[in-house]
């Protein structure tokens, strides 16, 4: 017995061993048949085994020995988040398009702008891998999970509800919304300098608020702003369902526990002996309720032919499959199933299921990229000058009330203000990675180079959208980097860099494109990269349905704060604020540059891809401060 237990305990390693070499030798052959450079993974990296134990160790040997040689040559691809962490050197080192070979699977990592745009034009032979995205079906399938038809048809609805006459309420909400982040960051009398420290708790607030008021019509207010911010009141008049959590509250603790809900059973977390667990399930509770009471409100409007005011994204789902126009349609949409491509309208399942992934991903994509956008403008002072001339040009003293969207945001996108959130997004693309695979029927043959190579079917691939956006062929340096003296500056936050003259090649490969900015007319005298090389909203037909949404929002945003502030670094650790009064201007300086490296360091150490990039575990604080009262970057040169 005790020997047949043995036997056991020894074979199955040495089975897993065996196994997992003729699999990794079956998967180089495939390698070295696809005419690609590779590397040899010996594991998978998302092997659970790994990611709880040998992830971790291997962090440990990357932060104790950075340089060694062995993480710089061999063990690189196994660290995690190496795409974060080495940008685009592992692609000086194999090229721009290379596969990984592990014994799982072959991964293919791109950053040639040419290759990507033939994976994303060919839909069907690089599908998405939705197994990915299963979890996010928790309240219905939906825009993002889904592909082929199906696709086709959540996308062909869903699509109207982000026309260009929406970003005007998009604009409006933003405003309403960010004078309430601008008194909680300056105080009731406006005097700033205040010390803010979660940054990203506040942008994420914003950017939960403006979806909720401009998509759904249920408009939210801060924290001691109103005196019904937090009330408890269904969102239908005739429901009788009562709520434990408010709206926001439901929706923020969802959101806050999202990964909690998403993994595990409902029943299991209601029943846990964990209060966070419980909480968790309250808050997901709470939101299917909320979002079933919109529904029915929604649903009675479409069948009464009421036109309720706004974007209000769930109010078009719903008439598409309610509405007069649409009562045809509504009666095959009960017959419905996921697969019937027939069909012409969306389930009520797949409504909520859309209503979902809109406020997931409009709201930390957005929100990761105002904190960091803050940060850089913080750490580069001439951008922020040259920020703030740009929106004087644009607004002087006009009070935010007096702005207009049809007025404004062509101006806005054609200036700095554009210019400091494409270089955000550049710098720091929120989704660092956008995966994608290659269909199981068959290998296919891409151009690499001017080279066919055949890529194994099943294989996985990743649109390296960091590296890509700090490839040297298609970005243009203004000169060496101030920050490390490296060659070029590509590694930096310099918007300048989109006020480059065009290039007559760019032009050309990007006519067409035009109907991406936010207005859909020419982005004028602002870099146009060539396609593909820019790919923070994703490339091709599945690229990102809520863009123009997100660069109303940021650039409004941008240009509420910097109109009347300047941002800078909160120094409070190192100096008190009575201290600083008495110092000269080069203890000033070099203060401030001790805590510039200090934020560049939390940028760096502390960046983490949780869904999007975001910094965790590790504060960068900030002030805001009227302009004119800065008090260190105004003697800083860049
Ligand atoms: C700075 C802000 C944003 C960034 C960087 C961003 C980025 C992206 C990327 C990279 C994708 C492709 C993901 C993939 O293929 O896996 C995507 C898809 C999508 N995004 Fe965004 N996004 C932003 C804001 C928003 C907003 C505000 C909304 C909605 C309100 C939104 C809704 C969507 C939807 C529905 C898709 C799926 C489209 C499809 O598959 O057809 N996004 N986004």
């Amino acid at each position: 017995m005790v020997s047949a237990v043995l036997l056991l305990l020894v074979s199955f390693p040495v089975y897993y061993i065996i196994s997992s070499s003729y699999s990794l030798w079956k998967n180089v052959q495939k390698a070295k048949r696809s005419g690609l450079p590779y590397v040899i993974v010996p594991i998978y990296t998302y092997n659970p085994l790994w990611i709880l134990t040998g992830r971790r160790l291997l962090k440990w040997v990357v932060r104790k020995y950075p340089d060694a040689w062995i993480t710089q040559k061999y063990l690189l691809h196994l660290i995690p988040e190496w795409s974060l962490r080495y940008g685009y050197d592992p692609f000086r080192t194999h090229g721009d398009t290379f596969m990984t070979v592990t014994p799982v699977n072959c991964h293919i990592w791109i950053a040639d702008r040419q290759v990507i745009s033939q994976v994303s034009s060919r839909r069907e032979d690089f599908p998405k891998p939705l197994w990915m995205y299963r979890t996010v079906n928790v309240f219905g399938r939906n825009v993002v999970t889904t592909e082929g038809a199906e696709w086709r048809l959540h996308r062909k609805i869903t699509a109207p509800s982000f026309g260009e006459k929406n970003n005007a309420l998009v604009f409006d909400e933003t405003i309403r919304q960010g004078r309430q982040m601008l008194r909680k960051w300056t105080g009731d009398d406006g005097a700033g300098n205040i010390t803010i420290r979660d940054v990203l708790n506040d942008t994420m607030r914003l950017s939960l608020h403006v979806i909720s008021g401009a998509g759904f019509g249920v408009p939210l207010q801060w924290p001691g702003t109103t005196e019904d911010a937090d009330i408890i009141r269904p969102l239908s008049s005739g429901s009788s369902h009562r709520h434990s959590l408010s709206f926001k509250d439901a929706l923020a603790g969802l959101l806050h526990n999202l990964m909690i809900v998403l993994v595990f059973p409902k029943w299991l977390l209601r029943n846990a002996p964990f209060q966070w667990a419980r909480n968790a399930a309250q808050a997901a509770a709470e939101y299917e309720a909320y979002m079933d009471e919109l529904f029915a409100e929604k649903k009675r409007e479409a069948i009464a032919g009421e036109k309720a005011d706004g974007m209000d994204i769930m109010g078009a789902l719903v008439k598409n499959s309610y509405g007069p126009e649409s009562r045809s349609n509504a009666q095959s949409n009960a017959k419905s199933t996921p697969g019937d491509i027939e069909r012409l309208t969306l389930s009520d399942s797949e409504i909520l299921g859309n209503a979902f992934v809109f406020l997931l991903a409009g709201h930390e994509t957005s929100a990761g990229a105002l904190h960091y956008g803050m940060i850089f403008l913080a750490l580069y002072p001439e951008a922020q000058r040259q920020l703030q001339a740009d929106i004087d040009r644009i607004f002087g003293d006009r009070a935010v009330e007096d702005w207009e969207y049809s007025r404004d945001v062509t101006a806005m996108q054609n200036s700095m203000i554009a210019a400091v959130m494409n270089e955000e997004l550049r710098v720091v693309p929120p989704v660092v990675s956008i995966p994608k695979k290659v269909s199981v029927q068959q290998d296919q043959v891409v151009m690499v180079n001017g080279k066919q190579t055949v890529w194994p079917k099943g294989s996985a691939i990743s649109f390296s959208a960091y590296a890509m956006h700090r490839n040297p062929k298609y970005w243009p340096s203004t000169g060496e980097s101030k920050v490390t003296g490296a060659k070029d500056d590509l590694e930096d936050f310099i918007p300048k860099r989109w006020l480059a003259e065009s290039r007559e090649e760019t032009q050309q490969e990007t006519v067409g494109e035009d109907e991406e900015s936010p207005t859909g007319k020419d982005t004028g005298h602002l870099y146009r990269p060539p396609r593909g090389s820019y790919i923070p909203f994703s490339d091709g037909a599945r690229s990102c349905l809520g863009k123009r949404f997100a660069q109303v929002e940021i650039m409004v945003l941008l240009a509420m704060i910097f109109q009347k502030y300047s941002v800078e670094l909160a120094l409070d650790e190192a100096a008190s604020d009575e201290d600083v009064s008495k110092m000269g201007p080069n203890e000033r300086i070099s203060l401030y540059n001790a805590q510039r490296a200090t934020a560049r360091s939390v940028i760096r150490n502390c960046s983490m891809i949780r869904i999007t990039v975001q910094i965790r575990n590790a504060y960068v604080p900030i002030r805001l401060v009227p302009r004119g009262e800065e008090r260190f970057i105004h003697l800083l040169d860049y």
